[in-house]
């Protein structure tokens, strides 16, 4: 039975974190009857009050008796409690796919209720909405496609993108996240089928950082597929054609980019799994004329330089010790470059040195193994951080991630693969030799079974000392004799949606490597000495919106200090400069969307 109590206590408790606003004014609707209840923005089933009925024209179109919110919700949660009963034995994979069928139906129905129990039960419905479970939905789509979401942009639309983008019906959008499903999180190219990930990752921003949800937009850009399986997929939905290369694909992505930001010159937009050539490029090319970035190269990057700071904290060390620290990175695509090379500008700031002497600690592998200046044909983005055969403990070029290991015994090891269980027995015992007190092992691929090694793996075989980050979810480990291994997730949810957010409520031109710096330091001195010291990195997902309006606040008042800042919506420049810290914080935080219903007014 739904508890009202426990309702208004948990209302209560968000409003004390002020994260509930007052209940806003009446929102002004162009429609009216049927079309009312078909549009999720602004349906409320059978919610509608009496009085809204016949404003609406909605009277007759509904059971007579009006439903409150909570008795709505209550009804929501327990029919996904039921479903989550009698699945019980049901292998994993269909379990997931049937919880985020029923959320998506939501979804699509009533936004409203949707946000809200998304928002109340995020640690639940994360993994289904967010990662493992929109892998296997991506992989899925075009079987599971019911209704489409967001807009679909296609090599074929050539010329009439810039028509086509009128085509969305909201006057109004602040968040972008744009892909070409050509690396969805280590599943590789799942060509229009990766549409699934911008969803999920628009669906944290409404959750994390309170984007109004009639304001974000999720974009594919379909290009082709190199994947031969979905190419003679009778199902598939997207273009049949290999993928778009040079110039050509450039040119598409160009055409999109002039097309959105000629509606909405003020939106953010995210870049989401590119294929490493591409997201590099066009980071490059678009970062400094448009509001945009990177997520897996720079969301991610920060995220890793939070916990490998935060692995310093938990041996005991002063955080200047990071410079002291040998670092393995397993995998040299745009995720594990990204945190390479923003973990060698902390540690060259750190240490007062240059980047070239401050890349000495880290040591980078693919899957030819060691990078050394020694490789043939390196790729230009790894070079800088191969390893000269002079420094490297007499580790040859293309030595296995074991030698490695063993050899160098390093602090960290960082995986970001994409290749499931890569940190095997042999490798997990090697990190019993490590010179750090608590090693730190990140498995930071994604999904759960690209993950390097589990949870249990790895407090089973490299000891109960270690600290351990995984991207997505795993449970905590029982050690026995009442000790748990905790586990973190080390995912870039703990960022992007601050550094859009922060983006968004200045206004910022372009987001700086300073505004990427303040966030990922904001994340880094998020948790207590004491929290560090048991193992615990990075906050609980429950405390999402709150780490979310800090980073967010931080991004804004560097976007400020940089000058960079041209001001959103009533606030210019100049109030925002006047801001103190702990205004910015309320500023971020009343300008977050919570899921109320609002009375509706009809106009034509
Ligand atoms: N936790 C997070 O927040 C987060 C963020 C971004 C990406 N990721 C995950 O990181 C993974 C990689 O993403 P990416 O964008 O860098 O991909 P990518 O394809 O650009 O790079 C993958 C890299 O792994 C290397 N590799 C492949 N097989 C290997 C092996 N056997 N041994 C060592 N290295 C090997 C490749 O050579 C390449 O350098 C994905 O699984 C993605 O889901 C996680
Ligand atoms: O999507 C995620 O969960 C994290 C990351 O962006 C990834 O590509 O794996
Ligand atoms: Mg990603």
């Amino acid at each position: 039975m739904w508890n009202i109590a426990r309702f208004a206590a948990s209302s209560l408790r968000r409003s004390r974190r002020s994260f509930s606003s007052a209940i806003p004014g009446p929102c002004i609707v162009h429609k009216r009857g049927a079309d009312i209840l078909h549009d999720p923005w602004f349906n409320k089933d059978t919610g509608f009050p009496l009085t809204e009925r016949d404003r609406l024209g909605l009277r007759g179109l509904l059971p007579p008796r009006v439903i409150s919110f909570e008795q709505q919700y209550a009804r929501f949660m327990e029919s996904y409690r039921s479903l989550e009963k009698n699945t019980q034995c049901q292998p994993d994979s269909v379990v997931s796919l049937a919880k985020w069928r029923i959320l998506n139906r939501l979804h699509d129905r009533n936004e409203t209720l949707y946000y809200r129990v998304l928002i109340d039960n995020i640690k639940d419905f994360a993994p289904i909405i967010y990662t493992p479970t929109v892998g296997l939905v991506c992989q899925n789509y075009s079987g599971l496609f019911r209704r489409p979401r967001g807009m679909y942009f296609s090599a074929k639309d050539k010329g009439e993108m810039m028509s086509m983008i009128y085509n969305w019906p909201a006057n109004q959008v602040d968040m972008i996240v744009i892909t070409d499903g050509s690396r969805i999180l280590g599943l590789g190219d799942l060509g229009v089928q990766g549409i699934g990930i911008p969803i999920g990752k628009l669906d944290m921003y409404v959750a994390a950082a309170g984007i109004n949800p009639q304001r974000v937009l999720p974009i594919m850009i379909d290009v082709g597929t190199n994947n031969q399986k979905l190419l003679e997929d009778r199902l598939y939905l997207g273009l049949r054609q290999p993928r778009l290369e040079g110039e050509e694909y450039l040119a598409v992505i160009d055409e999109l980019m002039e097309a959105i930001v000629t509606r909405w010159p003020k939106a953010i937009i995210q870049f989401e799994d590119f294929q490493m050539k591409w997201a590099f490029e066009t980071l490059e090319r678009y970062r400094r004329r448009f509001c945009m970035f990177n997520d897996d190269i720079q969301g991610t990057a920060g995220v890793a330089l939070a916990g490998l700071l935060g692995a310093v904290r938990a041996q005991g060390r002063p955080l200047t010790d990071f410079v002291n620290q040998k670092i393995v990175v397993v995998g040299a695509g745009s995720a594990g470059l990204g945190v390479v090379s923003t973990a060698v500008q902390a540690v060259a700031r750190m240490a007062g040195k240059n980047e070239e002497a401050a890349r000495n600690q880290f040591y980078l592998i693919d899957k030819d193994g060691l990078i050394t200046k020694e490789r043939k044909n390196i790729d230009p983005a790894a070079a800088p951080f191969a390893k000269d055969p002079a420094n490297t403990d007499g580790l040859r070029e293309g030595a296995t991630l074991v030698e490695v290991v063993k050899k160098i015994k390093p602090h960290v090891l960082l995986g970001l693969s994409g290749v499931g269980g890569i940190f095997n027995e042999e490798v997990l015992k090697a990190m019993r030799q490590s010179d750090s007190i608590k090693p730190a092992i990140f498995a930071m691929s994604n999904p759960t079974m690209k993950a390097e090694c589990t949870a249990v793996d790895a407090f089973k075989h490299a000891g109960e000392n270690i600290i351990f980050a995984s991207g997505s979810p795993f449970e905590n480990v029982d050690l026995g004799n009442g000790k748990v291994g905790h586990v973190n997730q080390a995912n870039n949810m703990y960022l992007f949606p601050g550094i859009g957010l922060g983006a968004l409520l200045s206004g910022a031109r372009s987001i700086s490597d300073g505004m990427l710096q303040v966030a990922a330091e904001c994340l880094a001195s998020y948790m207590t000495d004491e929290e560090v010291k048991k193992g615990i990195l990075y906050p609980s997902i429950d405390s999402i919106r709150h780490i979310t309006a800090e980073v967010g606040a931080a991004v804004l008042r560097a976007a400020v200090e940089e000058e960079l800042a041209e001001g959103h919506g009533d606030m210019g420049p100049k109030e925002l400069m006047h801001m103190s810290k702990e205004e910015t914080v309320k500023y971020v935080t009343t300008n977050m969307w919570f899921p109320v219903y609002i009375p509706l007014v009809h106009e034509k």
